[in-house]
């Protein structure tokens, strides 16, 4: 569990970070959303202690980070930067290992956990083990960057535009495994990113900053159901709202089950999400889609008028909250 408590934190006499107060539980993906300079590093910084924070308390499971070695500390916080941070003359297995070496672990060990966590990351060691930081693709080195910084097990994970400079394939596919490592793992992960589909589709718990303020929390759907104010919507997509919606939304939780009539030419499978379904719809010239299991077994019809009336319902719903 972190927990940050009216933290704020001061360049000189100009605030960067402003009385945030967040709580982040145990095992939580929770995304730093927001524009420019709105003070997302620093905070992640300052629960790290790469920077210390002016006021405020910051508690890790409820024992506050000033009580930690600032050593010790980091090494429970495993970092993820965005140009990886991995060392140029060391090979791929030395940089991984780092972190466990510096712990004293003994050599064999250090050995069978790099070895794990290249499994883990899909980097065969045969291949990566002993190449030369140079030597990989940004999203190979990305990789091993994640790998290092889970190399001593730490039950945080601080993440800062890990994939930004990554090509759109490259980035989902990352994502992807990070979304795969996490249902695995169960860290406690920070992200701070400016792609808010990422933020969508990774976080549990979405944070939105402004001039170093939270302005909205909660989670992706919560958030984009009813954001506070026009900044959170804006930055949310605005008039994309609903496809982003659509994209967080299964195609098994809105089917209806199959009708008595033949059913439609075009098929969605029961895990698409609902934006997938549209787009379908709108590349077929259909109203409604026959749903399939994966085993490509009719189960259920979709509709673009159940669709748009359920949509109708959620909102008149949400105002009147
Ligand atoms: N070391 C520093 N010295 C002085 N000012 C700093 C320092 N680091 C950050 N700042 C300032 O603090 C504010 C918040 O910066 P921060 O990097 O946390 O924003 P951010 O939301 O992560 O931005 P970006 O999305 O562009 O990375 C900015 O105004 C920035 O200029």
């Amino acid at each position: 569990m972190i927990e940050l408590c009216n933290v704020s934190k001061f360049f000189d006499q100009t605030p960067a970070v402003e009385e945030l107060t967040l709580s982040i539980p145990k095992g939580k993906f929770c995304a730093l959303v927001g524009t420019s300079g709105c003070g997302k590093s620093t905070t992640l910084r300052m629960i790290n202690r790469l920077l210390t924070h002016s006021s405020g308390e910051i508690e890790l499971d409820g024992q506050s980070i000033d009580a930690y070695d600032p050593v010790l500390l980091r090494r429970r916080i495993g970092y993820v930067i965005q140009n990886t941070g991995l060392f140029p003359h060391w090979n791929v297995a030395r940089n991984i290992g780092l972190v466990p070496r510096l712990l004293k672990w003994p050599t064999a060990q250090v050995n069978q956990r790099v070895e794990e966590l290249m499994g883990l990351l899909g980097l065969p060691v045969s291949e990566f083990a002993h190449k030369y930081p140079h030597q990989l693709s940004g999203g190979q080195a990305q990789r091993v960057g994640v790998a290092r910084a889970l190399a001593a097990d730490p039950d945080i994970l601080l993440m800062d535009e890990p994939f930004g400079a990554l090509d759109p394939i490259t980035r989902e596919k990352l994502q992807e495994m990070l979304m795969q490592l996490q249902a695995r793992l169960h860290k406690t992960i920070v992200f701070v990113t400016h792609d808010m589909d990422e933020a969508l589709r990774l976080a549990d718990m979405l944070v939105v900053m402004r001039d170093g303020r939270i302005v909205q929390q909660g989670t992706p759907l919560s958030l984009l159901q009813k954001p506070t104010d026009s900044f959170v919507d804006s930055l949310l997509g605005g008039l994309e709202r609903g496809l982003k919606q659509a994209s967080l939304t299964r195609v098994k939780d809105h089917m209806a089950p199959l009708g008595p009539h033949l059913p439609a030419q075009s098929r969605v499978m029961t895990e698409q999400t609902l934006r997938q379904a549209l787009s379908m719809m709108l590349r077929d010239h259909c109203e409604w889609l026959t749903v399939v299991d994966q085993h490509d077994v009719p189960v259920g019809e979709l509709s673009l008028r159940k669709l748009v009336k359920e949509a109708f319902q959620a909102q008149e719903k949400s105002r009147d909250v």
